[in-house]
């Protein structure tokens, strides 16, 4: 591992956080917190993970925010009845038609969201460990130069795995890992750079571009090395995540947008957008060609003033 990979693993790496909520708000002082999960056609999960967090809304957590990505199910109605605020990825930034992504929803929540730190939580979470949302803000509050708090954990690959189950992070064992290795070897101790789960302070994501795309993890990673080194960055053990495993075709168009994100962040650029994936039909294989979302949204500053 690249020698300053290896002093931050030791330095900026928490295998066992013990802050207390008590702890958290003795350190949060007049600082404002918002929790953001992004969501498209969640109503299976959605509802558990905001009940996970929300014992600390009113305290620790001043916003509990679901962003609705365009679901055509019941996400809104479980968000709402667990007891989250929802909202429209077209109720902000309205001058501009929404693209479709995580990203996007990402990006639209800081137009919705007032927190002066910022945590992501992803809405398709099984079992969600109500350690999550304390875990990630531990670093950022108590360290002020740590501008981006990654969690990282045991992921099965099915939610019926066992508990030794290793699976999970196909995408980030097979293409992200491999990517910073090459290309930002300085980052090669963040153990789950892809996860879902995520804080940062406002004042590094306002400044942040935004791959409307499954490239914003990674994006935003790359951003915060290049803007504040690897002192800007932690991460923390939070035990196991679960989550709706998608398969091979989905996982393969989300690798072709965290591609074109890292190729973008490594200077060039590629070719075409369109992607071919084969399905079998009978007995033969078919192309099926399809347009992915490769779009990048400025940071939200430059659209919404500071
Ligand atoms: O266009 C999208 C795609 C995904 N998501 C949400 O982003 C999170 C992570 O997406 P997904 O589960 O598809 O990624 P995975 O965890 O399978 O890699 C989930 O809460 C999704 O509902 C979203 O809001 N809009
Ligand atoms: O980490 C990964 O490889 C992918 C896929 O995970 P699985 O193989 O389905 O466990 O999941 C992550 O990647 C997405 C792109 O960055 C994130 O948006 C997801 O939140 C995260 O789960």
């Amino acid at each position: 591992m690249h020698a300053d990979a290896l002093v931050w693993f030791d330095r900026k790496t928490w295998q066992h956080p013990s802050w207390t909520v008590d702890d958290l708000l003795a350190l949060k002082g007049s600082r404002t917190i918002s929790v953001v999960l992004p969501a498209l056609n969640e109503e299976k999960t959605v509802g558990d993970v905001v009940r996970s967090i929300a014992p600390l809304h009113g305290t620790l957590v001043d916003e509990l925010i679901v962003m609705d990505s365009g679901s055509t199910d019941a996400t809104t109605r479980e968000a709402t009845r667990a007891g989250a605020q929802v909202v429209g990825r077209g109720d902000v930034v309205t001058h501009l038609a929404p693209l479709p992504g995580k990203g996007e929803v990402l990006w639209r929540s800081l137009a919705a969201a007032t927190g002066d730190l910022v945590v992501f939580i992803d809405s398709d979470l099984v079992e969600p460990s109500p350690e999550l949302v304390p875990g990630l803000l531990g670093p950022l509050l108590e360290h002020r130069e740590v501008q981006l708090v990654k969690a990282f954990y045991r992921r099965p690959l099915r939610i019926s795995d066992s508990d030794t189950g290793h699976g999970g992070g196909r995408v980030t064992e097979l293409l992200a890992r491999p990517a910073l290795g090459a290309l930002w070897p300085e980052l090669a101790g963040v153990v789950q750079p892809l996860g879902g789960e995520y804080a940062a302070t406002r004042s590094f994501l306002e400044k942040a571009a935004f791959p409307v795309g499954y490239g914003v993890e990674i994006g935003l990673l790359i951003d915060a090395f290049r803007s504040y080194g690897l002192d800007g960055i932690a991460q923390v053990n939070l035990g196991v995540r679960k989550h709706r495993n998608r398969d091979l075709s989905e996982l393969g168009r989300m690798s072709r947008q965290i591609l074109e994100t890292i190729l973008e962040k490594a200077g060039t650029r590629s070719q075409s957008g369109s992607f071919t994936q084969f399905v079998q039909v009978a007995e033969e294989w078919v192309p099926n060609t399809v347009d992915v979302e490769l779009a990048v949204r400025p940071p939200i500053r430059e659209v919404i003033g500071a």
